[in-house]
């Protein structure tokens, strides 16, 4: 039976074992002193807290270039997310294939996700559709959106809505290019360098708190 130490998990986690030890426990999960954990128990009851471990129905609306990515994506199902359908508007691409799967026209949406009792939703959709088409699913019975569509969706109280940016992404790291490149060159100007203050440093030592508008 492979164990594994509350120090172990620590160290490789950056946290703190104590700490380590006190969170598991809210999982149930007590390790034994001086054998640690039953690795594949402590799997299963993590999984089991995040839900992983029923087996969740999505479908992808929209098939272009960003859906049919996902639906390609092999990394769902080992996770226990099921492609139950794709959905598309495109008449010419219902009963097309993609990822071994026939592409479902949207006037199917309202029955496929009655009939599989899908509760997540992805949107791969222009911008323009994003809401309507969440409108639908949300209709129909939907609880869960993932949002890949540059647009902020409305929806109404108990369901939840996550969105995915790449170029937020991007942004994010082009910031800190540019904080690095002003750094670089402040440390090559003695005068810049002088009055650079530790200040610069926002609360995490990391990020300034106020980012420059
Ligand atoms: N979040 C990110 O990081 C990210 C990255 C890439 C693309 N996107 C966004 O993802 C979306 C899809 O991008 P893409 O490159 O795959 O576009 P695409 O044009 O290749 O595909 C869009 C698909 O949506 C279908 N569609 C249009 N209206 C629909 C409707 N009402 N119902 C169902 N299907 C409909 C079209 O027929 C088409 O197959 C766009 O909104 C794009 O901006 C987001």
């Amino acid at each position: 039976m492979p164990t594994v130490s509350s120090e172990e998990l620590a160290a490789a986690a950056g946290v703190n074992s104590a700490k380590l030890r006190k969170d598991f426990s809210y999982l149930g999960s007590y390790g034994t002193r001086g054998v640690g954990y039953d690795v594949e128990y402590l799997v299963y009851q993590i999984s089991r807290e995040l839900g992983l471990t029923q087996d969740w129905p999505v479908v992808i609306v929209g098939i272009g270039n960003l859906g049919a990515a996902l639906a390609n994506y092999g990394g769902f199902a080992s996770r226990g997310f099921r492609v139950a359908a794709l959905i598309d508007a495109d008449p010419q691409m219902a009963g097309k294939p993609v990822a071994g799967m026939p592409v479902q026209h949207t006037d199917e949406l309202e029955r496929i996700i009655q009939d599989n009792g899908v509760s997540i939703g992805v949107i791969a959709t222009p911008a323009g559709a994003a809401q309507q088409v969440c409108d639908r699913l949300v209709a129909a019975g939907v609880t869960s959106i993932l949002n890949f569509a540059p647009t902020v969706l409305t929806v109404p109280d108990g369901v939840d809505v996550r969105k995915v940016d790449l170029s937020i992404e991007l942004q994010i790291l082009a910031f800190h290019e540019q904080r690095k490149a002003g750094e670089e060159a402040a440390d090559t100007m003695p005068a810049v360098a002088a009055r650079k203050q530790p200040a610069d440093k926002g609360p995490d030592g990391d990020v300034p708190a106020v980012m420059p508008a």
